[in-house]
């Protein structure tokens, strides 16, 4: 976000936040919050379902994980071992660890009381849980695990929270006393097919709850699930307002400057490029050398249509990219683990203009994750569904940072796709 996108700082709350909890927002370096921040945040405190839809990298994470830690230490009635008071489902294993991430950084801050013995046990607030598929946990390890350490938040995909709730875990985990239940990337988990597994979990939770639905992008898909798991939810819809002379989609200001809504971030300069199909490899090939030579560009995401594109192109481009280029590829016919190593890595490396690095992806690497170093998006192949365009431009450019994203167009889909995209989201000939 640029200075002026933030609101106001985090003591302006309603409702103050916990000291150790203030401590780690601060040692993340956020002084103010986001404007989704500040406007879920209050909501979700005051008991209210939220339905939260905002721009890509605009902090949509902190803005239920903060909630859910609150509501969570003032609680009057400490959770058992066996409750859960938290319940966050996600629709990748990749969003889903990364969000056990945050909880446990929160959670590993937490006071613990003077003993002898500063074992985890002596923690007042158990580790939180991560339910995904792994060579390291089977769902009978996921209770093993929960029965061991207990845990008042559980986060994870929408097939093991089934199995862990209604399946090998139905007579151990005790939801009866769940405050929050967050559907991340909601209009996500629809288009996976998850809506009858969403269902029969909802229907198995108290209805004394609270819900929050989050995503970049809402859809009307979503109505069905707002009417079976939400009470009269506040809507909060973030957009980014761009000034201009003239537009077709805005309203006007008091000067008579037309304001668009965007559904991207403001930092964000969106380019296509039409070519030929057999120019395609050249073209992106010119673009990563571009980018590094004229921007210093040094992250790098390609999305392709399907799993073996990415493989195809693992094994071709070391010959047509800069030399000193480490390529990285994610799919979802890897295993898990591979997909983990990949992810590490690719975050983790150190990366120059002199030795960038590139990460070759399908959709799976297309929402919530949060590389904050990426400073180029190439869709080499272009998405069918406009959302995808949003989700995958949004991994770069984000919280305020500046980013471009390229989407390369040949023959008819300059009129298909092209059109649709280029109508909805302001993007210039490359
Ligand atoms: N108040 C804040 N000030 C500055 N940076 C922030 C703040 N809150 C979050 N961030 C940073 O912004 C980045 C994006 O946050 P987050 O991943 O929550 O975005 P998001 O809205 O969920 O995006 P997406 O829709 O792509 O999932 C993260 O690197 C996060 O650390």
């Amino acid at each position: 976000m640029s200075s002026t996108a933030y609101a106001g700082p985090w003591t302006s709350l309603p409702t103050t936040l916990t000291s150790w909890i203030l401590d780690v927002i601060q040692s993340m370096g956020h002084e103010r919050m986001t404007p989704v921040q500040s406007a879920t945040i209050p909501l979700f405190m005051k008991h209210k379902d939220v339905v939260v839809e905002a721009v890509t990298g605009s902090g949509k994470t902190l803005a239920f994980v903060i909630p859910v830690l609150e509501k969570l230490i003032r609680r009057e009635n400490k959770l058992r071992k066996n409750d859960i008071g938290a319940l966050i489902i996600t629709p990748t294993r990749e969003l889903a660890t990364q969000i056990y991430g945050i909880f446990t950084m929160f959670l590993a801050a937490q006071p613990r009381p003077l003993t002898e013995d500063p074992g985890p046990s002596t923690s007042q607030y158990p580790p939180p849980l991560l339910l995904i598929s792994s060579s390291q946990s089977s769902p009978a390890q996921d209770i093993e695990r929960f029965l061991s350490t207990g845990a008042d938040i559980v986060i994870g995909t929408p097939g093991r929270i089934e199995e862990f709730l209604l399946g090998k875990g139905q007579f151990v985990v005790n939801v009866k006393e769940l405050d929050v239940l967050v559907l991340d990337e909601a209009d996500r988990l629809l288009d996976l097919g998850f809506q009858v597994t969403l269902t029969k979990i909802i229907t198995h939770l108290p209805k004394q709850r609270r819900t929050g639905l989050f995503s970049a992008t809402m859809t009307d898909a979503l109505s069905e699930l707002v009417r079976v798991g939400l009470r009269n939810p506040s809507r909060i819809t973030v957009q980014v307002q761009v000034k201009g002379e003239g537009g077709s989609n805005g309203s006007s200001d008091k000067k008579g400057r037309v304001i668009e809504e965007q559904r991207i971030p403001a930092s964000l300069q969106n380019y296509c490029v039409s070519c030929l199909a057999s120019e395609k490899t050249v073209q992106l090939s010119r673009i990563i050398s571009h980018e590094v030579q004229k921007q210093q560009s040094s992250q790098f995401i390609v999305y392709f249509a399907t799993c073996a594109c990415v493989d195809h192109f693992y094994h071709v481009l070391p010959g047509l990219l800069p030399s000193g280029t480490k390529l990285h590829s994610l799919h979802g016919h890897l295993s898990p683990s591979a997909r983990t190593r990949t992810l590490t890595a690719f975050s983790e490396a150190i990366s120059t203009p002199a030795s960038p690095s590139v990460l070759l992806c399908t959709d799976v690497a297309a929402r919530g994750l949060d590389l904050p170093h990426v400073d180029v998006v190439i869709q080499y192949d272009p998405p069918t569904d406009p959302k995808a365009f949003s989700h995958r431009c949004g991994r770069t450019a984000r919280a305020g940072r500046s980013g471009r994203a390229y989407v390369l167009l040949v023959g008819r889909e300059v009129e298909y796709v092209g059109k649709s995209i280029l109508l909805s989201f302001s993007i210039s000939e490359w």
